[in-house]
C-alpha cells in the first residue's frame, strides 16, 4: 500500500507592493519552500499596494511558519496576518439552534407558547411516553464528555472538549438527521456524571457518552444504563468496536483467513481496547492478547484495574507474558487504540504472513502509516486523509438513527454485531481490495444500512418500544 501525507491549509494575508511583478516573487517563494499555492483573492487595491488573501498548502504549523517568515523578508511583501482554516471554521463554535415553525403573529406565538402549549404539557403530564411524541426527545441525542480522554490527547478538560462534541454533534445531523447537543461537563467525579446525565435525560432520546477515561467509564455506562429507559452508548467503546470488527471481518476475507484462527494483539486496554476485544469475543475471535503501558495482561499478575483482571480471564489463552515485542511474534493482527509511535516496522516483521495493521490512535496512529504500509497486506488507521478509516462515525450516527426510530430502551450487544455487519456488508466481495475493506464515512448507504439493520435487532430482541415501519421517513 501507498500514501501521501496531506498537511495544513493557512491562509495568508499580504500585502505586496502595487508594481512590477511582485505576486511573481510570492509564487515563486512559495514553490521554492515547499508550498503549494491552493487559491489567491484581492481584498483591497490601492496606489501602493494590493491586499491578497494567499491560501497555501503546507506540510505543518513550522512549515507554514517558514514560509511567512520568508515572505515578510522580502522587500516588496508584507505578512499581515496567517489564519489557519481550521480555526476559521470554529469561530463562534459550529452549531446553532434552529426552531422548525416560524412565529409570525398572535396566533403562531399563543400555539408554539403560553397559553395553549399548557394543553401539550398537561398531555405530557398524564402519559410521560408522550415526550417522545411531543418534543424533541424523540430525536435528540445527548452529547456528554467530561474531556478526561479527548480524541489521543488526554484529560484537557471540558472547556477544550467542546470543539470535539460540537464536531460530533454536527456529525449526528448532517448524517442521520439526528439532532445532538454537546454537553461537556465540570466534574471528574463518576457518581456526579451519573447524576447530572440522569437529571438532564428528560429532553434527551439517547445518551452518547464521548472521551471519558477508563476505568471510569465502565462504572459509569453501567449505571446510566441500569438507571435510564434509554439507549446508553460509550462511543469510545462500541463505536469503535463496531466499525473495527466490520474492517476486521472484510479485511479477514480479503486475506483468506477466518476470525476464529486470528491472533490478534491489542495495544491500550481502554475504554477502546475492553470493548474491542469483547467484540472480537462476541464475534468468535480466540486468540486476543491485550497490551498495556505494563505489559501483557496475563494470570500471573493481580492488576489495581478491576478490568484488567475480567480481560486476563478472558484472553491470552497461552498464558504469554511479557511486552508488545513477544505478544507479536507471529500475530495476524495489531489494533491499537493507544498512541503514537507503540507500532515499529520491526513488530510488523515479526508478524505472520499477510499483517493485518489497524492503527486506530487519534490524531496520530501508533505507526506513520507511510512506514508501515511497505510491510502490510492492510493497514487502516482512525484518520480522514488515508484509505481504511476505522473511526466510529461510520457507527454512531446510524446506530442512533435506528434505535431511535425503534425508540429502543437500550443498545444491546445484538444492535451492535448487527451494525458491524451492516457496515462490512456494505463492500461486496468482488469489490474488497487492501484499500477498500472499510466504506468511506462518506458512503451515503452506510447511515440507512446501520440504522435499519440496528432497529430490526432492537425489534428481534424485544427492546423496541415503536414499529418501525419500511416506508418511515426515519
Ligand atoms: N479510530 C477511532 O474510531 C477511535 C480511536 N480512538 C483512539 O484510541 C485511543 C484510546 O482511546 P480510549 O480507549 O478512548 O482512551 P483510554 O484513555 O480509555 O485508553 C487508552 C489506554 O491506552 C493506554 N496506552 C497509552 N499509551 C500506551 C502504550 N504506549 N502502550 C500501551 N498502552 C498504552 C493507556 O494507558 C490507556 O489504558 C485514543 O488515541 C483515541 O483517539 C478511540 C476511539 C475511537
Ligand atoms: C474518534 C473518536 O471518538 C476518538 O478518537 O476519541
Ligand atoms: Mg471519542
Amino acid at each position: 500500500m501507498e500514501f501521501q501525507r496531506s498537511g495544513i491549509s493557512l491562509i495568508y494575508r499580504l500585502e505586496i507592493a502595487n508594481k512590477g511583478n511582485t505576486f511573481a516573487k510570492v509564487a515563486s517563494l512559495v514553490g521554492n519552500a515547499g508550498g503549494d499555492i491552493a487559491a489567491v483573492d484581492v481584498i483591497r487595491v490601492t496606489q501602493d499596494v494590493v491586499v491578497r488573501d494567499v491560501t497555501i498548502n503546507v506540510a505543518n504549523r513550522e512549515h507554514g511558519r517558514q514560509i511567512a517568515e520568508l515572505l515578510d523578508a522580502e522587500p516588496g511583501i508584507h505578512v499581515v496576518a496567517v489564519s489557519d482554516r481550521t480555526f476559521l471554521v470554529h469561530l463562534g463554535g459550529k452549531l446553532e439552534v434552529v426552531p422548525k415553525i416560524q412565529v409570525k403573529n398572535r396566533e403562531d406565538l399563543s400555539r408554539v407558547y403560553t397559553p395553549h402549549v399548557a394543553r401539550v404539557c398537561e398531555a405530557i403530564h398524564e402519559d410521560p411516553s408522550k415526550a417522545f411524541q411531543l418534543t424533541i426527545k424523540r430525536n435528540t441525542v445527548a452529547v456528554v464528555s467530561d474531556g478526561t480522554a479527548v480524541l489521543g490527547l488526554g484529560d484537557i478538560g471540558p472547556y477544550a472538549a467542546m470543539p470535539v462534541m460540537e464536531g460530533k454533534a454536527m456529525l449526528f445531523k448532517q448524517f442521520a438527521g439526528v439532532d445532538a447537543f454537546p454537553i461537556c461537563l465540570d466534574t471528574k467525579d463518576p457518581d456526579e456524571i451519573v447524576e447530572t446525565v440522569k437529571r438532564i435525560a428528560p429532553a434527551f432520546g439517547g445518551i452518547n457518552l464521548e472521551d471519558i477515561s477508563s476505568p471510569r467509564c465502565f462504572y459509569i455506562e453501567e449505571r446510566l444504563k441500569q438507571e435510564l429507559d434509554i439507549p446508553v452508548f460509550h462511543d469510545d467503546q462500541h463505536g469503535t468496536a463496531v466499525v473495527m470488527l466490520a474492517g476486521l471481518m472484510n479485511a479477514a476475507k480479503l486475506v483468506g483467513k477466518k476470525l476464529q484462527d486470528l491472533k490478534v494483539v491489542i495495544v491500550g486496554i481502554g475504554a477502546a481496547g475492553v470493548a474491542c476485544t469483547k467484540m472480537l469475543l462476541s464475534a468468535g475471535v480466540k486468540n486476543i492478547i491485550g497490551v498495556t503501558l505494563e505489559g501483557i495482561l496475563h494470570r500471573g499478575k493481580q492488576y489495581d484495574n478491576e478490568i484488567w483482571n475480567w480481560y486476563k480471564e478472558h484472553t491470552n489463552p497461552d498464558n504469554i507474558t511479557g511486552t508488545l515485542d513477544d505478544a507479536i511474534v507471529g500475530a495476524d493482527v495489531f489494533i491499537g487504540v493507544s498512541g503514537p509511535g507503540v507500532l515499529t516496522v520491526e513488530h510488523i516483521k515479526k508478524m505472520a504472513p499477510d499483517p493485518i495493521v489497524f492503527a486506530m490512535a487519534n490524531p496520530t496512529p501508533e505507526i506513520e502509516p507511510e512506514l508501515a504500509a511497505p510491510h502490510v497486506r492492510v493497514l487502516a488507521t482512525g484518520r480522514s486523509d488515508y484509505p481504511n478509516q476505522i473511526n466510529n462515525l461510520l457507527c454512531f450516527p446510524g446506530m442512533f438513527k435506528g434505535a431511535l426510530a425503534a425508540r429502543a430502551s437500550t443498545i444491546n450487544e445484538e444492535m451492535k454485531l448487527a451494525a458491524a455487519q451492516a457496515i462490512a456488508s456494505i463492500i461486496r466481495e468482488n469489490e474488497l481490495r487492501e484499500d477498500y475493506i472499510i466504506p468511506s464515512v462518506f458512503n451515503q448507504a452506510v447511515v440507512q444500512r446501520v440504522a435499519d439493520a440496528v432497529a430490526e435487532a432492537a425489534r428481534r430482541t424485544g427492546v423496541a418500544r415503536r414499529e418501525v415501519m419500511p416506508k418511515d421517513n426515519y
